[in-house]
C-alpha cells in the first residue's frame, strides 16, 4: 500500500505536467473545427478504432469540434474479395466500375460510418452520421506514361455543401462523414477520402486537418525509413510530390491543397499509436510531419 502510494507520488509532476502542456492548445483549439481524416489502414484493431472514438469524445467534450471523415480502402478490398470481384489501383486511385462503386458505397457510407458513430456514442450523444449528399463530385482519369487512363467511377470533389455539417456542430454532435460523391446526375463517385477530407476542411474553415494513416509520417527517404519529415512548407512539398508513390500521392496532394485553400496546418500522423489525435493536438511537440504555409 505505502509503495503504491509513494509510486503515485512520484507520478504527480509528470501528470501536472501533461495536463498544464495542453492548456495552451486547449486555448488555440476551443470552439474551431479540426477536420480528423481516419484512413483504413489505421483501422486496424478494435482497441485502435475505440481509442479514436475515445479521442474524438474528448475533442467534443473540451470544446473543440472535431468533424470525422473516414476512408475504408482495405475494408473494401476485402469485400471485393469476398464477393470475387477483382479490383486494382492506378496512380493512388481504385479503378472503380458501377459493381466496385456499390460495393464501395455500402462498406463506406454503411458499415464503417455507422461503427464509428457507435463507438464514439459509447461516450454520449456526441455523434452523428451525415447521409451522402455533402459532395460534388466530377469524374476524373489519370495520365499513366503520357497516357489518359478511364479509371471507371473515380471522382474529384468540385463542390461541398456544408450545411448539414454546421447543423450537426450546432447540436453538438461530431459529424462522421463517407467521402462518396455524387456527379450532377446523382450517381455515386468514389472519391479518395484524403481529398474528400482536405475539400471539407477549406470548406469550413477548419483550424486544422489531421490524416491518421499507418506510417509515422512522411519520410524523405521511402522506403528506408531513415528520414522522417516533421514539418514541411506547401512550396517544398509540392516540389516532393512528383517523387512520391501511390497512396502518399492523395494524401500529400490533399494536405497541400488544404494549406493553399487556407487551413493553417495539416498533419499526417501514425494512427496505429492509440489516442495519436490527443498527442498531435494538446502537446507541444506533436507527433508525424506537419505541413505549414510556406
Ligand atoms: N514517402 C513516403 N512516406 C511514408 N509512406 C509512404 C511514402 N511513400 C509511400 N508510402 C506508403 O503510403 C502508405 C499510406 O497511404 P495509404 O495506403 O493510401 O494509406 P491510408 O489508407 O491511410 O489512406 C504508407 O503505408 C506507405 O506504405
Ligand atoms: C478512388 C479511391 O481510391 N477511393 C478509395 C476510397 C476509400 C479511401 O480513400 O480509403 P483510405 O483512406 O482507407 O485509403 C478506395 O476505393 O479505396
Amino acid at each position: 500500500m505505502g509503495v503504491f502510494r509513494e509510486a503515485q507520488e512520484l507520478d504527480v509532476p509528470v501528470k501536472t505536467a501533461v495536463l498544464i502542456e495542453s492548456l495552451p492548445w486547449l486555448k488555440r483549439f476551443h470552439g474551431q473545427i479540426v477536420v480528423i481524416k481516419f484512413g483504413g489502414n489505421a483501422m486496424v484493431s478494435d482497441e485502435l478504432k475505440r481509442a479514436f472514438a475515445e479521442d474524438i469524445a474528448y475533442l467534443n467534450l473540451v470544446g473543440v469540434k472535431p468533424v470525422v471523415v473516414h476512408g475504408g480502402g482495405p475494408q473494401i478490398s476485402a469485400r471485393l474479395a469476398e464477393l470475387g470481384i477483382e479490383s486494382e489501383f492506378v496512380g493512388g486511385y481504385r479503378v472503380t466500375t458501377p459493381e466496385v462503386m456499390a460495393v464501395a458505397k455500402q462498406v463506406l457510407s454503411e458499415q464503417i460510418s455507422v461503427d464509428l458513430k457507435d463507438l464514439i456514442e459509447e461516450h454520449g450523444d456526441l455523434a452523428a452520421v451525415l447521409e451522402e449528399g455533402t459532395f460534388t463530385g466530377v469524374k476524373r482519369g489519370v495520365v499513366v506514361g503520357g497516357e489518359f487512363v478511364d479509371i471507371g467511377r473515380v471522382g474529384d470533389v468540385v463542390a461541398v455543401d456544408p450545411s448539414a455539417i454546421l447543423d450537426v456542430i450546432a447540436s453538438g454532435r461530431t459529424p462522421v462523414i463517407s467521402s462518396v460523391a455524387h456527379d450532377a446526375e446523382g450517381e455515386p463517385l468514389n472519391v479518395n477520402a484524403d481529398a474528400a477530407a482536405s475539400a471539407l476542411a477549406v470548406s469550413l474553415g477548419a483550424a486544422k486537418l489531421i490524416v491518421l494513416t499507418d506510417v509515422a509520417g512522411l519520410y524523405r527517404d521511402w522506403p528506408n525509413r531513415e528520414s522522417l519529415i516533421s514539418i514541411i512548407d506547401t512550396v517544398e512539398l509540392t516540389e516532393l510530390i512528383p517523387s512520391l508513390e501511390s497512396g502518399m500521392i492523395p494524401k500529400m496532394t490533399a494536405c497541400l491543397e488544404a494549406v493553399n485553400g487556407g487551413v493553417a496546418k495539416a498533419a499526417i500522423i501514425d494512427g496505429r499509436t492509440p489516442h495519436s489525435i490527443l498527442l498531435e493536438i494538446f502537446t507541444h511537440s506533436g507527433i508525424g510531419t506537419e505541413v505549414v504555409p510556406a
